[in-house]
């Protein structure tokens, strides 16, 4: 498998620094677009990489597909009663389709779809959203040096002009239950998250195993599993969706960071990052390697 990792890392060589970084934080474009990393954890324990695997970088989007976990965990089918399960063609940060569609979002992984989640959850954990989904990640990847970075946070909360008016028109609507400030800071924090590919993947393994988190514990049922897996596979890539799944083969998410996780039910987790980012926010480089990566194995759902 160190192999095959390597020749991921030569495969995606050529695509290294193509595209941009995220607009809008500048924090985000002054990381070197030169970075790559590949990691690969399994439900048998091993864990491995190539390239920048263990360098920490924003986690961006990739963190809502740990705070959807953490709502469905808790409220099971009613979370879909909040948010949609069905894929946009629009940009992640998009208005038109949310002030048409009477401010209930499309998908959870839209930044509207995730404002409604981190609301969710501040009801759930009495007001500590964003805390609960890093106690997530620190838990899963054993990684208590997790954290938030706070230059991401400022440029972000700069910057926020579209988030704040998606949160103001689900306000409008009745959708949000939290002053939007709480929801904002919340939400951003939660995207400004830096973890490595090595850490993701980890953290990410209790998808691959069914709802089981790494100490045997039931995190999710069943059923939320294979509906977070769907909506992953459906949503998860923003308006490329099925172009990546087509590609890839795997539920994934991605974030305007540059990383890319995605989950190989019953075998393990892969996390692919490098910061160059195409039209639709996915990163280029990241997924070209996972698209090597299912090819060389034929590790994928279908
Ligand atoms: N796609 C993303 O990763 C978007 C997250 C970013 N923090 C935003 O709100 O715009």
């Amino acid at each position: 498998m160190q192999e095959i990792l390597e020749a991921v890392h030569a495969a995606a060589r050529p695509w290294i620094g193509a595209g941009a970084p995220a607009p809008g934080i500048p924090a985000l474009a002054r990381v070197d677009g030169a970075s790559f990393g590949v990691a690969l954890a399994t439900v048998d324990g091993a864990v491995l990489g190539a390239g920048d695997w263990c360098v920490p970088f924003s986690a961006q989007s990739i963190t809502k597909a740990f705070s959807l976990a953490l709502v469905l965990s808790q409220d099971g089918t009613a979370a879909w009663g909040r948010v949609g399960h069905r894929p946009s063609s629009h940009r992640y940060n998009a208005l038109s389709e949310l002030e048409a569609e009477f401010g209930i979002p499309r998908n959870p992984f839209l930044n509207a779809g995730a404002l409604a989640v981190v609301d969710r959850l501040l009801e759930i954990t009495g007001g500590d959203a964003c805390a609960s989904v890093l106690s997530l990640l620190r838990t899963e990847a054993g990684n208590a040096t997790i954290g938030v970075d706070e230059r991401v946070v400022a440029d972000e909360l700069i910057h926020s002009d579209r988030n704040v008016a998606i949160a103001h028109l689900m306000a409008a609507f009745g959708t949000l239950r939290h002053p939007i400030s709480v929801v904002m800071e919340h939400y951003v924090s939660q995207c400004g998250i830096a973890a490595s590919c090595r850490d993701l993947a980890l953290a990410g393994l209790f998808l691959a195993r069914g709802g089981l988190r790494a100490d045997g514990s039931r995190l999710l049922a069943g059923t939320d599993v294979r509906r977070l897996h769907a909506t992953l596979l459906t949503c998860g890539m923003y308006g490329a969706s099925a172009e990546i799944a087509h590609r890839i083969g795997l539920p994934a998410k991605s974030g305007v960071g540059g990383g890319v996780l995605a989950v190989v039910p019953g075998r393990g987790v892969l996390c692919a990052w490098s910061p160059g980012l195409d039209a639709a926010g996915n990163s280029i480089a990241a997924v070209a390697a996972l698209e090597q990566f299912t090819s060389i194995t034929g590790w994928s759902i279908f």
